[in-house]
């Protein structure tokens, strides 16, 4: 017998009645086509109470006559029938609580007892509490289904931290966590370069002979110094001092040693290409900001803290993206050369594709910069999106930086925040 009712005929009436599986079932005449199907008691959308009471009314038959539902049964449907919550839903009961990890104790065993106790004989299967006693009991379901729920989303966040780590090339591991509700970590692809949207060419070819140390025997190192021949080539100055921290003002280029030059990967102008020693945690914000990035080791002023990778698409493209949802502020000009129709020839879109830095928050008294970058690329256009900080930063402080453009909706109560928007 199929318990399932999938029918966009309504009911004529009930016609019979059994129990199956310890469950109340109904015999049911339909209107238009006159079919007969069982339906379940727990079908309560399509089995209105109305229905239910006429036929026992017709058929005169009293609650003490029907055969009995065990009590169990009844307490786990009720159990069933308080735990149905969505994602958001559960979230906003978690509020009350100061994060996730301070969820009062579960304690399903006098939660059964509860139930078991509290649940009454049904005739048409309704819960007969008052307004409190159903308040305090769903209150008591929550707590055990936010239990289950945190297991289950720590062993899930574990297995996208995991798979994260294999992707990342970073030195250090990229924690994830959530401390604040049932969100999950979106889906996207971790990359650690650019990858060609439509109409989009990526040239990293350079000429053999555009580098550094080609005056150098070919046994001997060649080691860079300020007078390397690439600052002159490109006509900048050297971007870091001998610590690796930035030392240009913004808005100047960076030009760092290349695949052609004869210096190994010690050299001092190799900041942006190396992998970052520095541990990174993905966290979910508790200002509704969704996800943002701490460091988890304190940094001086002019660190460098990773590059924007995604999907590089034409700047007309990124204009055919929807304005509303968000969905444009995963976008990074690269905007190093504005052309002559006022814009920039490209742009990354870290929605789909991207690293740990499409996380990064923005904030109105922020604690990174953005220089323009360029390694192996020749095209002024299309250059590399290099985050450095811009001040020191503190362990476990939050990484941002200015979107630079009017945030209407901005969270991050900042002095400066509060200025921009009064
Ligand atoms: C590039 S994403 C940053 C990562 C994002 N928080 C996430 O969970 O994917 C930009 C989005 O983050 C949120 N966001 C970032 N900074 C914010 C701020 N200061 N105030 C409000 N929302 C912010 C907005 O939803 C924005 O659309």
């Amino acid at each position: 017998m199929n318990l399932e009712f999938h029918c966009d005929d309504e009911i004529e009436k009930i016609i019979g009645h059994d129990i199956r599986n310890d469950t109340r079932i109904f015999l049911v005449q339909l209107k238009k086509s006159k079919r007969t199907v069982w339906i379940p008691l727990t079908h309560r959308r399509i089995l209105s109470e109305n229905l239910i009471l006429d036929y026992y009314t017709r058929h005169n038959i009293k609650a003490a006559d029907l055969p009995p539902i065990s009590r169990q049964k009844r307490a786990d449907d009720l159990f069933k029938f308080l735990s149905q919550v969505s994602n958001d839903e559960l979230s906003l009961f978690a509020r009350r609580f100061d994060n996730l990890n301070a969820l009062p104790p579960s304690n399903m065993k006098a939660l059964k007892h509860n139930l078991f106790h509290c649940v009454p004989l049904p005739v048409t299967g309704d819960i007969q509490m008052n307004k409190t006693e159903m308040a305090n009991l769903r209150h008591k379901v929550l707590i055990e289904v936010c239990h289950e729920r945190r297991n289950k989303q720590l062993t899930e966040l574990q297995a996208k931290e995991w798979s994260l780590n294999l992707m990342s090339d970073n030195d250090e591991p990229i924690f994830l966590e959530n401390n604040v509700d049932f969100a999950q970590f979106p889906e996207f692809k971790y990359v650690n370069h650019f990858v060609a949207g439509e109409g989009v060419h990526i040239q990293n070819t350079l000429p053999d002979d555009l580098g550094c140390g080609f005056d150098t025997p070919s046994n001997g190192t060649h080691t860079c110094d300020k007078k390397c021949i690439c600052m002159v080539i490109f006509d900048v100055k050297p971007a870091y001092n001998k610590n690796g921290q930035m030392i240009l003002n913004h808005g100047e280029r960076i030009h760092e040693c290349n695949k052609k030059c004869r210096c190994d990967d010690s050299c001092r102008f190799r900041v942006i290409q190396k992998k970052s020693q520095i541990p990174f945690l993905i966290f979910r914000c508790a200002n509704g900001t969704g996800w943002g990035v701490k460091t988890l080791k304190p940094l001086p002023k002019g660190t460098y803290i990773g590059r924007y990778f995604g999907k590089v698409i034409l700047w007309e493209e990124a204009e055919s993206l929807p304005t509303s949802g968000g969905r444009r502020d995963y976008l990074f000009d690269i905007d190093y050369l504005i052309g002559d129709n006022g814009h920039c020839k490209y742009t990354v879109d870290a929605f789909d594709y991207g690293n740990f830095t499409r996380f990064i928050n923005h904030s109105c008294s922020p604690n990174l910069v953005v220089h323009h970058a360029w390694i192996n690329m020749l095209d002024d256009n299309l250059h590399d999106l290099a985050f450095f900080t811009s001040k020191s930063v503190d362990y476990g402080e939050e990484l941002t930086f200015d979107y630079h453009k009017a945030f209407t909706n901005c969270k991050c109560s900042s002095y400066e925040c509060i200025q921009r928007r009064s």
